[in-house]
């Protein structure tokens, strides 16, 4: 390929300082979203890197050019597996990049100053710069979020693309004949590392603006789709996964039931101890409730202090007894507020499609209906709707 090698080191040291120009940009609107700054930082690291190398290009060249210029890309590296790191868990091992600049550095001090030897470097280098794209991929390609999963596999494809090259060029560098290679040589093997590598920093950028993306749209969707105060699904998402579930249950023949919550004498709570704690009082009913459903379960909040849960293929009977477990849980919790002890207790009603139909308005009707039977027979109590349906 009759590629100019220092035409493709400048573009791919320039690219990678505007890519870090950019992911420094896209961070600012990033909000919570972690991890950007550190891919910032480690294109910076390697676009400087690579200009470094670019300067030293011709002879006589500066020994520690060549020296900074593995190891500013290598800290690059670092940081870009921090970045990942951070992006999934919001940790990372900071102590990383400094790690593989430090090693980078001693290599390059032992084979540029001390015994210079430029197929050794080359096949040193690009041994540990490919374990470090395979560290990236691998952190990219493991425990995957379904939303981000496209955006995960393109940038960890883009990384083990990149290592499987440095691997490649190991090799090849290392069976080449000696002093038959160096770094700037018409080689084929530079040309194509090098056209190779610069794509694989444009995809790279591209898959982390992507991930951002992807993360910021989930993380709205998430927003859009919960009850602000107690983290619940909200009433309009509950509907949706409601029309869904029915299909289903329509199809598969299965039952579908539902429970309305709704603490009792909330608005004396609110009088007696305030708004303050009677919002803290609805997020500790909710986190009971979660806490107490299947992960498959469905639990929202319909309104104010009341709440509704949908269990797929549960009849009413078995919606009772998980009810009333809810009930007598929540019942038993002492909360304390400003020294003041609160103990409050909840009214639940239960019904299922085989009594109720598979229409969520029905559904709910008939639930509430159990529910308030439930008020009026005393509260604290969970009814079920075919108790008195057939009296
Ligand atoms: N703190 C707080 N109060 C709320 C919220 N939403 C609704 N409320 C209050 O909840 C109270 C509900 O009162 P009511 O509908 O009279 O019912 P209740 O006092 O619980 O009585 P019963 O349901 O009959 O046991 C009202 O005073 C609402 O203002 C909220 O998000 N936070």
């Amino acid at each position: 390929m009759n590629l100019d090698i220092r035409t493709m080191m400048v573009m791919m040291s320039a690219l990678a300082l505007m890519f870090s120009g950019l992911l420094t940009l896209a961070g600012l609107h990033a909000g919570n979203v972690r991890g950007v700054q550190h891919w910032a930082m480690g294109s910076l690291c390697i676009g400087l890197g690579l200009s470094f190398s670019y300067s030293q290009m011709e002879p006589p060249g500066d020994a520690w050019a060549l020296v900074l210029g593995a190891t500013l890309p290598m800290a690059g590296v670092g940081l870009q597996f921090n970045g990942i790191q951070t992006f999934k868990t919001g940790r990372c091992n900071g102590y990383l990049p400094w790690l593989l600049a430090g090693l980078a550095l001693i290599l390059g001090i032992w084979f540029v100053v001390l015994h210079p030897d430029i197929q050794a470097r080359a096949v040193a280098n690009s041994l540990i710069f490919g374990l470090c794209n395979a560290a990236c991929a691998h952190a990219l390609l493991i425990r995957i979020e379904q939303p981000l999963r496209t955006a995960y596999w393109f940038t960890g494809a883009t990384f083990a693309i990149l290592s499987t090259l440095f691997l490649i060029r190991a090799i090849i560098v290392f069976f080449s004949p000696p002093n038959s290679y160096g770094l700037y040589l018409q080689t084929p093997i530079n040309p194509i590392s090098f056209f190779i590598g610069s794509m694989a920093q444009m995809c790279l950028a591209f898959g982390f603006v992507l991930m951002l993306n992807y993360r910021l749209s989930a993380d709205l969707q998430k927003l859009a789709a919960s009850d602000a105060l107690t983290g619940a699904l909200n009433r309009r998402s509950l509907e949706q996964e409601a029309v869904r579930l029915s299909a289903r249950c329509t199809r598969t023949g299965d039952s579908l039931a539902i429970m309305m919550i709704d603490v009792d004498h909330f608005k004396s709570i609110n009088d007696r101890y305030g708004h303050q704690t009677g919002d803290e009082v609805l997020r500790r009913l909710a986190a009971v409730a979660q806490k107490t459903i299947r992960s498959d379960d469905y639990f929202a909040r319909y309104g104010g202090e009341e709440f509704c849960i949908l269990l797929p293929s549960t009849i009413e009977k078995d919606a009772w007894i998980l009810a009333d477990r809810l009930r007598q849980t929540y019942a038993g919790m002492v909360m304390e507020f400003g020294g003041e002890i609160l103990r409050s207790t909840i009214s639940i009603g239960v019904a299922d499609s085989t009594h109720a139909g598979l229409e969520f308005t029905a559904l709910v009707a008939a639930a509430d209906q159990a529910m308030y039977r439930a008020k009026q027979e005393g509260r604290n109590r969970v009814m079920m709707y075919s108790a008195y349906l057939f009296v």
